[in-house]
């Protein structure tokens, strides 16, 4: 689909997010010329907690109590000039100061829609402009105080800091958040973040509703860390683009909704940082099948998984890639899950053979300490995929060094030639015990997935001493440097899964695939993963083949396959599809935040039960009932 500038902007406006230093550059000519971005943002923010007010369950219209929690930068200002809307339309508004100083002429505004301004810092410098008209309407408080006055909101605006944020929150601003988030209200309720991720209607939270100006204070606004003390969001408003931090694990789990305000900013001048995973990018992964199609020509794909010790892992992927729409599954493996797979997918082909995927090492073990027959054919495969090893003739691959019994599959030659090329043709992905046999470094061709602790381990071999922990605190910049260390695409695996490598050009690229339930942490859902992989990579290699349509990249292949994976865990769950268009919004005067229609928060799953969606997800998206 070509879309012209207007949908690109559109696209780009609700998918890609560009770090602060790209915002500063979009923003400056505009302030420069005069246009009254703060008065825009000021517009929303008020018109975006209006909605939200009349969304509370305790509905009490013009009594209703909103705070706004301001810094001393702009994105006080645009708190204070929304208060001051607010406050003009006859809600009860005060604003709390963390530091010294506040936007001059937003504090005069609030105070002349007759806000009240409480302030936490003894040396709080009123600004001239405020002196005279406004006794009694600065009060100098305490952290205690301010925190009571929170409690009893129904909307808070956390306008402490937005782009201009520098490290974690500090001083008085660091405090209160902190007295807040211990405090009654909000202990009362710590799973809302949890509820709103499952796209759950949490409305009906005891705690004030909390308005994220730009983005939630207190979080990493370009790699989103969350590197101390921020208090989580129920909806953000951003404006001008998307920050990282809006779709970047783990900060996007506490923005809950994002409204984007659009200020007309010339996104295709710069390159986004990241972008969010939708439909349209997975629906492109999907192969329909042609009146013309044989088994082979629809995609095959070739499977090393599951072992003696985990031969459930083997029956878990062949059959998720069997689910997954493509014309043969071929699966390699000791006898015991060979029969495995054969007893649940009578299917599967055990016989060596053409493939146009692979899927290596999940359910394999991780080390050497006891020989293991599946290590030692993804070793040998693995091999033809060292950067020195291009050219390597596939069919020995195939022949000698994989299949036990030889070639001799008579419809072997279906598979359309290109596919007679190297090994290194042939995508290929590495899962789990696989990843300890990684090759210093390989082409984008190759998909890794480790988690967080296989990643710790990975980077290890590269030097690099990291947790678990830590690679979950930043996932983006540790999902970054093993893709420049390994050459490879990343799919980092999470709540939030990241995606990274190159594009078609060669450029680095990264998705944030945000379709996944907690209820998909559970045993078996990489293997799932894993078959999902081969499917998609098999199908893709097929469309190439088979006509001339723009080559899709492999980043994009490894995001859909999560992007499927997740909303199949979904619909086992008896969720409704996620939907980014749900997610992100546009802002503009009928803006909606509310869930449309809410959703069961789910129910548990086991990992085979998600095979069974996957027909279901894959008819969805040839028939764009998800976005
Ligand atoms: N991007 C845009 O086009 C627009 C930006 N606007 C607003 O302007 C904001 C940027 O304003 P600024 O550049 O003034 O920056 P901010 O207001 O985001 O932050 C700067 C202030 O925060 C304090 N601060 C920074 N790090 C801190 C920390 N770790 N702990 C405690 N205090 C900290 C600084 O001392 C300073 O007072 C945006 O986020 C947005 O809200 C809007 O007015 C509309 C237009
Ligand atoms: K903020």
């Amino acid at each position: 689909m070509d879309l012209n500038n207007k949908d690109t902007h559109a696209y780009a406006l609700l998918h890609n997010a560009y770090v602060v230093n790209h915002i500063r550059e979009f923003e400056e000519p505009l302030l420069r010329a005069g246009v009254p971005l703060m008065t825009q943002a000021a517009a929303a923010i008020a018109h975006v907690a209006c909605g939200v007010l009349a969304s509370r369950p305790e509905n009490r219209p013009r009594n209703q109590r909103i705070v706004v929690l301001c810094g001393s930068g702009n994105n006080g200002g645009d708190g204070l000039y929304a208060g001051a809307i607010l406050a003009d339309k006859g809600f009860d508004v005060c604003a709390i100061a963390v530091g010294a100083t506040l936007h001059d002429g937003g504090l005069a505004a609030l105070l002349q829609a007759g806000g009240k301004l409480f302030h936490l810092c003894d040396f709080f410098d009123t600004p001239d402009s405020c002196d005279g008209s406004i006794e009694g309407h600065i009060v100098k408080s305490t952290p205690a105080e301010a925190v009571e006055l929170v409690s009893r909101a129904d909307v808070v605006l956390d306008a402490i800091t937005g782009i201009g944020a520098q490290g974690p929150l500090r001083g008085v601003a660091k405090e209160l958040v902190n007295a807040i988030n211990h405090s009654e209200a909000w202990q009362s309720c710590t799973q809302s973040t949890d509820r709103a991720h499952m796209q759950c209607d949490c409305t009906e939270s005891p705690r004030p509703s909390v308005i994220a100006v730009d983005a939630p204070s207190g979080i990493g606004v370009d790699d989103g860390s969350m590197p101390g003390d921020m208090l989580a969001a129920d909806v953000t408003i951003t404006f001008g683009a998307l920050k990282p931090c809006l779709i970047l694990p783990p900060a996007c789990f506490s923005c809950g909704r994002i409204i984007v305000v659009d200020f007309d900013f010339p996104l295709h001048t710069a390159s986004p940082v990241a972008r969010a995973m939708d439909a349209d990018i997975a629906r492109k992964t999907i192969r329909l099948p042609q009146h013309t199609d044989s088994k082979y020509s629809r995609g095959v794909v070739g499977l090393i998984t599951g072992s003696a010790q985990y031969p459930g892992a083997a029956v878990l992927s062949a059959e998720a890639a069997a689910r997954s729409n493509v014309g043969m599954v071929r699966y390699l493996g000791p006898d015991r899950a060979s029969n495995m797979v054969l007893a649940q997918l009578p299917e599967a082909v055990l016989s060596p053979g053409r493939v146009q995927s692979w899927i290596v090492g999940s359910g394999v073990p991780d080390t050497d300490d006891a020989y293991d027959t599946q290590r030692e054919h993804i070793a040998s495969l693995l091999k033809r995929y060292t950067d020195d090893a291009a050219g390597t003739d596939l069919h020995d691959v195939d022949t000698v060094e994989i299949g036990a019994a030889g070639n001799n599959d008579p419809e072997r030659n279906d598979i359309p030639s290109s596919h007679h090329g190297s090994a290194t043709d042939i995508p290929l992905c590495v899962d789990a015990g696989a990843l300890s046999l990684l090759p210093q470094r390989v082409s984008g061709r190759v998909i890794i997935t480790p988690h967080s602790g296989e990643l710790s381990r990975l980077l290890k071999r590269y030097g690099e001493t990291v947790t678990a922990q830590e690679i979950n605190a930043e996932p983006y910049r540790w999902a970054r440097r093993i893709q420049q260390f390994t050459g490879s695409t990343v799919l980092l695996k999470g709540a939030c899964t990241i995606v990274v490598g190159p594009d078609t050009n060669g450029d680095i690229r990264t998705l944030t695939v945000d379709s996944a339930t907690s209820w998909l942490a559970t045993a078996g859902a990489g293997d799932v993963l894993a078959g999902v992989m081969g499917a998609l990579l098999a199908q893709t290699e097929a469309m190439t083949d088979s006509n001339s349509s723009t080559p899709i990249s492999t980043v994009d292949i490894a995001a859909s396959a999560a992007f499927i994976h997740g909303n199949a865990a979904r619909a086992a769950a008896g969720m409704r599809p996620w939907s980014l268009t749900e997610h992100i919004r546009r802002y503009d005067k009928n803006v909606n935040f509310q869930v449309t229609q809410p959703s069961t928060i789910g129910q548990p799953i086991v990992a085979s039960e998600l095979i069974g969606s996957l027909p279901q997800v894959v008819e969805a998206l040839f028939s764009d009932s998800v976005s």
